[in-house]
């Protein structure tokens, strides 16, 4: 076995053992498919029966007609009875194979829509739960890109592709059989292009299978460009980059259209050698059927079945080439879940983490806390730092100097190298996430909110909230009067990530939500930056509203929002250093 094949062997063994368990949920279905599907292939292998019988028994009667004709003429005779049994046998065949063919096409869509739904819902969960370290790096458009085309292939592969092959592999033994009961020197000369047609089908196969591959890649660099170029649109347009973007996503776009039409050019020359193969068996078999006729061997209406069974063993192996593209492609594409399924998140729950209380007291500490960024350089060095319930402490410093880290560390988006985090005197990473998390609220220098109501962006906070809670949140956050004033006050829809409210307002919201979820631990990341002084001033009000009795991680640049703190600490060359009061000017 060549080393390319070996692997995707593997690959697909690994997908089977990952999606397959999906499809025991659906056992009913599936035999009910599976029932169906001999049914078909009973169909198909009956279908030419009828014309035979008209031929052996009526048109050119056999003196030693086959078992089956020989007992239909001593039930219908051989005149017009016989005529009309087999028309209405031809009807009622086409009725069954149909019946047969759509409860097989319909049982098996059903759970295969389903069973990629449930892949799908299992990727974004596991999306969901993988840590920052991968969300860093990892594009948005190429996950987008996994969860739906790929998912989607997912289905050609676990699906479609299992019943195809099993389909064919029955109808293809059955045939085989029927003939060698028929005759089975006709049968032999009839098999014997198989071995070309094989060698043919694998020869084109690979080929086809590689382009496939390189395409399916392709069009997931496709879905990176275009929601880079769309989620962008305002820095695009702003910098007048529309046709900068359009030349990335055109040369994308025209690499994949590429490799679709090599897969396309090599499955049309494969399809016209098997065309010629074909004709050839076909014509071979015609020669060396009539002198069996002519010998007596077999009746013309045997010669018929033969050719008719010549289609249906042919065909299939036909297409068997142009489903194993499918298979590559589509295992191109279980194998970029694969490798999103195989990652683990590096923050996760220990086995027998605690749950941190519902609401914590929320006493904070750092010890000997070393951190650096994958591969960075080191951000944090040997860091002390205490925060009090109560209290705001702040820190400033230079850019990149690593403020908004420590509240990342707290929050476990991350785990120290070295030293501990404490809260209320439990190892961060000896509590559940869940429990560590939802004791902290966070107001982001740019908030994100979602392309839902006003008021399910605040109860975001706090899923259970009830209407007073929010209100009474906005109101806290000044939000009340704006919000109300909106073309449908709390219910109205903001645009996606919120953009159809000014920065003061999205940040009213945002305070509004961390209000609601009353958490004990509040992370104020540069809250007021980028607003007009006016706006940040009247906003101070809330952020000092949303502190009060809370534990406050502060990291601010500006003299307005420093305000805000009890203590003020610097951080910089990777140290922690307290500011006395007039050293504020350190943030300028
Ligand atoms: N996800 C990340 N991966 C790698 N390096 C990072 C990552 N996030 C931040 N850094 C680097 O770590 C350092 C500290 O970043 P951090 O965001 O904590 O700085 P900051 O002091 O809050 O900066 P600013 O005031 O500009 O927001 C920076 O040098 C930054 O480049």
């Amino acid at each position: 076995m060549s080393r390319d094949r070996k692997i995707e062997v593997g690959a697909l063994r690994r997908l089977f053992r990952r999606m397959g368990p999906h499809l025991k949920n659906h056992r009913r279905k599936l035999t009910l498919g599976f029932l169906a599907m001999i049914g078909v292939a009973l169909a198909e292998i009956m279908r030419p029966w009828p014309i035979k019988v008209v031929f052996d028994g009526i048109l050119i009667p056999q003196e030693n007609p086959d078992a089956v004709t020989g007992w239909l003429m001593s039930v219908f005779g051989n005149g017009d009875f016989l005529l009309g049994a087999m028309a209405a046998a031809i009807l009622g065949i086409a009725l069954l194979g149909g019946a047969m063919g759509f409860m097989q096409a319909y049982m098996i869509a059903a759970v295969g829509q389903k069973v990629v739904a449930q892949i799908r819902l299992d990727l974004y969960r596991h999306v969901h739960r993988l840590s920052h370290s991968f969300h860093d790096t990892a594009s948005s458009g190429d996950i987008i890109a996994r969860l739906t085309g790929d998912v989607r292939m997912m289905r050609d592969l676990l699906i479609d592709a299992v019943v195809f092959f099993a389909a064919r592999i029955l109808v293809i033994l059955l045939t085989i059989g029927v003939m060698l009961w028929m005759d089975w020197r006709l049968t032999l000369v009839a098999l014997a292009i198989l071995p070309a047609l094989w060698l043919i089908t694998r020869y084109f196969g690979k080929r086809i299978k590689g382009a496939a591959r390189k395409q399916r890649r392709k069009e997931g660099k496709i879905a990176v460009v275009m929601t880079e170029g769309i989620s962008s649109i305002n820095v695009v347009k702003g910098f007048a980059r529309e046709a900068y973007e359009e030349q990335r996503f055109a040369k994308q776009n025209n690499s994949s259209a590429e490799a679709g039409v090599v897969t396309t050019r090599l499955a049309a020359n494969m399809d016209r050698v098997t065309q010629v193969l074909l004709a050839l068996g076909t014509a071979v078999v015609v020669w060396f059927g009539v002198t069996q006729v002519r010998a007596g061997e077999i009746s013309p209406g045997d010669l018929l079945v033969f050719t008719a069974y010549l289609s249906s063993l042919y065909k299939p192996i036909r297409k068997m080439a142009s489903m194993t593209a499918r298979v590559a492609k589509a295992t191109a594409s279980g194998e970029r879940l694969l490798e999103i399924f195989d990652l683990e998140p590096e923050v996760a729950d220990h086995p027998g983490a605690k749950e941190l209380d519902k609401r914590a007291y929320g006493w904070v500490l750092f010890e000997d806390v070393s951190f650096s960024y994958a591969d960075s350089a080191q951000v944090l060095e040997k860091v002390d730092l205490e925060l009090v319930p109560g209290e705001v402490t702040a820190l400033v410093g230079p850019s990149g100097a690593g403020k908004s880290t420590v509240g990342r560390l707290l929050m476990r988006f991350y785990d120290p190298e070295e030293g501990h985090i404490h809260i209320d005197g439990w190892d961060v990473r000896d509590l559940t996430l869940d429990s560590l998390r939802s004791n902290i609220a966070v107001v982001l220098q740019d908030s994100v909110l979602f392309g839902t109501s006003v008021r399910d962006n605040i109860a975001y906070g706090r899923l259970d909230a009830t209407e007073e809670e929010i209100f009474a949140a906005a109101k806290a956050a000044e939000a009340d009067n704006f919000i109300r004033a909106l073309p449908d006050g709390y219910d109205t829809i903001l645009g996606e990530r919120g953009e159809t409210l000014s920065g003061g307002q999205r940040q009213r919201i945002a305070i509004a939500r961390a209000i609601l979820r009353d958490a004990p631990i509040l992370i104020l990341d540069e809250p007021l930056s980028g607003l007009d002084p006016a706006t940040a001033k009247s906003l101070l009000v809330s952020l000092r509203r949303a502190a009060a009795g809370r534990t406050t991680l502060l990291v601010a640049h500006d003299d307005l929002t420093l305000s805000l703190a009890d203590h003020v600490y610097c951080v910089e060359n990777c140290k922690l250093v307290e500011t006395p009061p007039d050293g504020r000017s350190l943030s300028a």
